[in-house]
């Protein structure tokens, strides 16, 4: 499987992105400048952690504008596996692809610690190899991850199964109803603000991110791989 990190002028979190896929997943992985226009060699797609633009207006307000994502886009809608990780999250907000918007953290301060995650769905391509209820310790580290929507969009994403990930516990950022993650309606597009991929080996404190990118990788080959 072939994975494309998306890199912005200010991304921060690709080399981690990059690590994850090729050194613990063991996939292949190149990094794609967000001027480019073409993302049809890849089979995954990965919007990774950072300050794209300097945060400026709102985190990924102006990257949503980059010559990639429309390709991003397409990607999507082709039904191809899309992940947004903090920044990344942001980034597929502002574009439209994921329902809500973030605001500031609650505490108007940046958080950046551990936290404990309830995986609410493993119907999903992201969390085939999670449990249903099962919690799971992955970082944060952001100051707008303070996720928010209507509530209709809330009864609905409640309706349609799109809440992935919530936090346990203790909220770091004041969130709504303790979103940490959502996917779209389609299943293949997720954001989340913690970041599995500071999560997949016991060096970094945790490996429960891993199973993230196992899961992925698991439906593209049941989708691809003929096995006989
Ligand atoms: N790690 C990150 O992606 C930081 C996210 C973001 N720009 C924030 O501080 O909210």
């Amino acid at each position: 499987m072939k994975f494309a990190v998306i890199v912005f002028p200010g991304s921060n979190c690709d080399i981690d992105m990059y690590h994850a896929i090729q050194d613990e997943l063991g996939e292949e992985v190149s990094y794609v400048s967000h001027t480019d226009t073409d993302l049809s060699a890849f089979d995954g797609v990965l919007l990774p952690g950072g300050f794209s633009h300097g945060d400026y207006l709102r985190s990924g307000a102006i990257a949503r504008f980059a010559p990639i994502m429309t390709a991003v886009k397409e990607a999507a809608q082709s039904g191809k596996p899309v992940l947004g990780v903090c920044n990344g999250f942001q980034i597929l907000l502002e574009t439209g692809l994921l329902p809500g918007a973030m605001k500031q953290n609650r505490d108007l301060k940046f958080m950046c610690r551990p936290t404990k995650l309830r995986v609410e769905t493993n119907h999903t391509m992201f969390t085939s190899l999670y449990e249903v209820g099962e919690q799971i310790t992955i970082p944060i580290a952001h100051g707008e991850g303070n996720y928010d929507c209507d509530e209709q969009t809330l009864q609905a994403m409640k309706q349609h199964n799109q809440i992935v990930f919530r936090y346990v516990g203790d909220n770091p950022n004041g969130s709504k109803d303790d979103i940490a993650g959502v996917i779209n309606k389609q299943g293949n597009v997720l954001g989340m603000m913690p970041h599995p991929e500071r999560a997949v080996s016991n060096l970094l404190g945790s490996e429960d991110g891993l199973r993230l990118f196992q899961s992925i990788l698991k439906h593209w080959r049941e989708k691809h791989v003929i096995t006989s």
